[in-house]
């Protein structure tokens, strides 16, 4: 296949578009997107099968804008030829008028530029593919997939609901009664690490947080999982399902107040793993996650929408003036009561996030619904704008359950990612497997000595984005159960200003 390739990957159907660069090295400049190197490049499970190019080195996967892999040339031709045949039937509906010469509907093709473009997207070796939409509202229907036998002529379709985060909603993809069946496998299950169970979170899966109030378990393999789970894997552009690129399908169960603080999905890397998380070398993180709303929160006074609170509305992500300021939401919380009949505290971390829900983009739950928000940014740093949280409940119970998706296995899955720099200088992990669950618990308290001025309005966190509490002037120390090697910060005006990684002692205070 003779392609022509951008920067970003997009490739024209035999025609390079809107490239600034247009020199001869071109040619260069895309195969050294395609083999980024071997410091930048992960190890997928089908390395092997990659043929070099002619330069001698890796390959680029090609994908449609759908997610579809192509594969060989036959397929791109027909590909192509369905794109024109498309094209032309659209033109033809729009303008039955028509002269006899086809005049107008010719012109219709060539008016429309931006329908005549057929995008490829290249993937770098070792990459996974990412979809690029364009504005809130787009479609991308997939229609490579499987129909859903319960779900008559309805292909599997992405409508987009916002570009920063990129966050779509999947149309299709699940049934009720694949709903009603997750919820009643987790209600039965029985086994101690599979069955429901008091949330927890981070990369040791052992401490429990004060502001995951969740419970939570895992559904790693029976028919309904496995089937869903091949259903994302195809979504998201896997050639088949990869075991070991998921932690499994969770199912979480809210009951009344109950919540999950902001966060990202995206695992910060421990100070001293093993296992590689650096994502932006070769290293492997989650990537995508897809959550699976099992019940329905139909008014604002459900709660239990997943926020995202660092993104608006999209009613108002063009139009400042409309955007609703936290402090003004939560007024507007006090004076309807809604939190108060809930049982939810004034001054909470519940109360606060509530606030957060109603003035932020956030996306609510109905039984069959399906939602796609990517944690890396294509160039495989962590999206920042991805961090979210599931909102306190304010009325009935929540069910949801999620699937983490890696760009590479996992630790302890075969081809997972190494730290050869660590293990060069003699470092040993425990690999003990229950070694995480025998984590000795460290208590922290966090306190303002207020000699600092500029600490005046500082805020905790918990890694990178887990907002944990204020730690200002007049708030009181922060308490938290944590472990060895968690990393807390500091933030003022959402900057870093202080980091401590927790030691070995089992009571530990830190001082701004
Ligand atoms: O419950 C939700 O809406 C979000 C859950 C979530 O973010 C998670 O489990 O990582
Ligand atoms: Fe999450």
């Amino acid at each position: 296949m003779d392609l022509c390739g951008r920067g970003d990957g997009r490739i024209n159907n035999g025609a390079v578009i809107n490239d600034d660069d247009d020199t001869d090295d071109d040619d260069d400049a895309f195969y050294k997107h395609c083999d980024r190197g071997p410091n930048y490049t992960p190890i997928l499970l089908d390395h092997n099968k990659l043929v070099k190019t002619s330069k001698g080195g890796l390959p680029c996967r090609f994908y449609t804008r759908e997610g579809l892999r192509i594969t060989s040339f036959k397929q791109f031709t027909n590909i192509i030829i369905d794109h024109q045949q498309h094209q032309q039937q659209s033109c033809d509906a729009n303008n039955p008028q028509d002269d006899d010469d086809g005049s107008s509907s010719e012109e219709c093709k060539n008016n429309n530029d931006e329908m005549n473009e057929f995008h490829l997207y290249a993937v770098p070796a070792g990459r996974v593919f990412i979809f690029a939409p364009s504005y809130i509202g787009e479609i991308f229907e997939l229609n490579h997939m499987k129909l859903l036998p319960d779900v008559v002529n309805k292909s599997i379709t992405l409508e987009v609901l916002s570009i920063t985060p990129k966050i779509f909603d999947i149309l299709n993809i699940f049934t009720k009664k694949e709903a009603t069946l997750i919820v009643q496998r987790a209600l039965n299950e029985t086994s101690p690490s599979h069955k429901i169970k008091r949330s927890t979170t981070g990369s040791s899966s052992t401490s429990i947080i004060q502001k995951r109030t969740s419970e939570n378990a895992f559904d790693t393999h029976r028919k309904v999982a496995l089937e869903l789970k091949k259903r994302i894997f195809e979504l998201l552009g896997f050639d088949e399902y990869w075991n070991g690129h998921d932690d499994g399908l969770q199912v979480l169960r809210y009951n009344m107040t109950t919540a999950y603080v902001p966060h990202m999905d995206y695992i910060s890397s421990p100070s001293k793993s093993i296992f590689d998380y650096r994502s932006q070398l070769k290293g492997g993180n989650r990537y995508a996650t897809v959550l699976l709303y099992m019940t329905d929160m139909p008014t604002n006074n459900s709660g239990g929408e997943t926020v995202f609170s660092k993104a608006w509305p999209s009613s108002n992500i063009d139009n400042v003036d409309e955007r609703k300021s936290h402090s003004d939401a939560l007024i507007e919380l006090r004076q309807s009561g809604d939190a108060e009949r809930a049982g939810i505290k004034e001054d909470s971390w519940e109360e606060s996030m509530v606030a957060t829900c109603r003035s932020r983009m956030a996306i609510r739950p109905y039984s069959g619904r399906a939602v796609l928000f990517y944690s890396q940014l294509p160039n495989r740093q962590p999206d920042r704008m991805s961090t979210h949280g599931g909102c306190p409940v304010l009325h009935g119970d929540k069910w949801a359950a999620n699937l983490w998706v890696w760009n590479t296995p996992r630790q302890d899955f075969v081809g997972s990612p190494v730290r050869q720099d660590l293990i060069d200088a003699g470092y040993k992990e425990n690999t003990n497997p229950s070694s995480s669950t025998q984590a000795q618990k460290i208590k922290a308290i966090f306190k303002n000595s207020k000699q600092d001025p500029t600490m005046k309005d500082a805020v905790l966190y918990y890694d990178e984005a887990m907002y944990w509490g204020k730690l200002g002037f007049n708030d009181p120390p922060l308490h938290s159960d944590t472990y060895e090697g968690h990393r807390w910060n500091v933030k003022v005006n959402d900057l870093v200003v202080q980091s401590w990684v927790i030691g070995k002692s089992k009571e530990q205070e830190f001082t701004i």
